[in-house]
């Protein structure tokens, strides 16, 4: 028998405005959005009275590890904390091991997630330069992600900095997305050579925000957004750190005519680089945590949709991996299960409306990844929800926190929201604190 659900007398926030109604959800998707929705006998009946309902947040950048990084996280472990922070589907980065560089690596993902994932899934192909060639060739319109060989993040041969043929062969050529991580390696190098002098290995984490500085963001995204402008390429520049690179963007076409976009996450509204002493290299993330007036520069330009979307850049690494000198530290840690909560605390602080919160976790990222039927709550499309209640107050400590690597940098942080139950594709995957594990196998490709 199909599975029907009715949640009653909710709170529904949704395209620009909050309703108390019912919804009706049969199988994968929503059948019906109205007052008194009639019960029928097998439907499950649940009571959103005083709670709230938001299309499932689509997180448009995690790096979930898998495969060849286990021991980071991987597949079943991060979707878990995904689902537990109200993220029903997610877009995964290409720098696992091997690096998502062939279709059939691609391919491997999907079969992957197919069996562990419990939220819905997508997935980057990287690009460097062995295999340009071939990408360019291929009768695709997909997503990409500009990498060189095993770090397209950061290290050296960056693309961005060293090949500018290839960028100009790429956008020249590509119809589909090209997402990109925009930091100048030239001007890191050079910073970096300028604090180990001084420092040896060990420099004082404060100085990352100058050494992977704002000149090294500012200039490798006015350069990838001349080059997509010249092209008339489609670009999509990864978490943005500076309230100077916002100037670079527009706010006066809707997003589906947007052809460069940008995105903000989480971490850089949250902290400041006031933080680094508390949070030491725990908060080393690339592009590196920076002042107060860039995340409130940030936020500003998310208020005005020059910033389109919000992601977390969920990039988990072990403590031992973390806590090391500098240099040797890996940059990036976990955020699914946060990411919702945080914004929820800013629209706690009167800094953002829940509307534009969903607007740019939920709406905007199914809007630029093009992914159907998802990011609304509307009749027809798949039942990905998420139930909050903005009146529950706890704080972040290993007890409760489900990524594998098991810490995060909000250890400690009291939020005054909570995420109640996550449906994923119909399906009551999460519900306070319980997994439903027979929605393995059931989570979905976004396309
Ligand atoms: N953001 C990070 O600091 N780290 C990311 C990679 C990246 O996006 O640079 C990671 O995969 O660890």
């Amino acid at each position: 028998m199909i599975q029907s659900t009715l949640i009653q007398n909710v709170s529904l926030v949704n395209e620009g405005q909050i309703q108390v109604t019912d919804v009706l959800i049969v199988g994968e998707r929503i059948q019906e959005i109205g007052s008194n929705i009639p019960i029928r006998t097998g439907m499950q009946v649940t009571d959103g009275t005083g709670k709230f309902l938001l299309p499932g947040v689509i997180d448009g950048q995690v790096h979930f590890r898998d495969p060849g990084l286990t021991h980071k996280a991987d597949l079943n472990s991060e979707s878990k904390a995904a689902l537990a922070g109200g993220v029903t589907s997610f877009i995964d980065m290409p720098n696992t091991r091997p690096n998502t560089l062939t279709l059939e690596l691609l391919e491997e993902k999907y079969q992957l997630a197919s069996q562990k994932s419990l939220a819905n899934y997508g997935f980057l192909l990287g690009i460097n330069g062995e295999n340009l060639d071939e990408v360019l060739q291929w009768d695709t319109s997909g997503l990409l992600a500009i990498t060189d060989d095993g770090l397209y993040f950061s290290g050296k041969g960056n693309i961005l900095a060293d090949r500018p043929d290839m960028l100009e062969k790429i956008f020249s050529n590509y119809k589909g997305l090209i997402a990109i991580h925009s930091e100048k390696e030239e001007v890191i190098e050079k910073n970096e050579e300028t604090y180990r002098e001084k420092y040896g290995e060990d420099v004082p984490v404060k100085y990352h925000p100058l050494i992977r500085s704002e000149q090294a963001c500012y200039e490798a995204s006015e350069r990838a957004i001349a080059l997509a402008e010249k092209h008339g390429a489609r670009l999509h520049i990864l978490h943005l750190s500076t309230a100077k690179e916002t100037d670079l963007f527009r706010n006066d076409i809707p997003l589906s005519e947007k052809k460069i976009t940008t995105e903000v996450s989480v971490h850089h509204l949250w902290f400041t680089d006031a933080d680094y002493e508390q949070k030491g290299t725990l908060i080393k993330w690339n592009p590196a945590i920076k002042t107060k007036k860039d995340a409130d520069g940030l936020l500003q330009a998310l208020l005005d949709d020059r910033i389109d979307l919000i992601t977390t850049d969920h990039a988990p690494h072990t403590l031992e991996e973390k806590q090391k000198p500098y240099f040797q530290s890996m940059s990036g840690a976990p955020l699914v299960q946060h990411s919702l909560v945080c914004l929820l605390e800013f629209y706690h602080q009167g800094k953002i409306s829940l509307e534009k919160i969903v607007e740019k976790m939920c709406h905007n990222p199914a809007i630029l990844y093009r992914i159907k039927d998802r990011g609304y709550i509307r009749k027809g499309y798949f039942a990905d929800l998420v139930m909050i209640d903005l009146a529950q107050t706890w704080t972040v400590a290993k007890e409760n926190i489900l990524y594998k690597c098991g810490w995060s940098p909000l250890e400690g942080t009291t939020f005054h929201s909570q995420v109640v139950k996550t449906w994923v594709n119909g399906h009551l995957a999460y519900d306070e604190g319980t997994f439903d594990e027979s929605i393995l196998g059931k989570a979905l490709e976004v396309k």
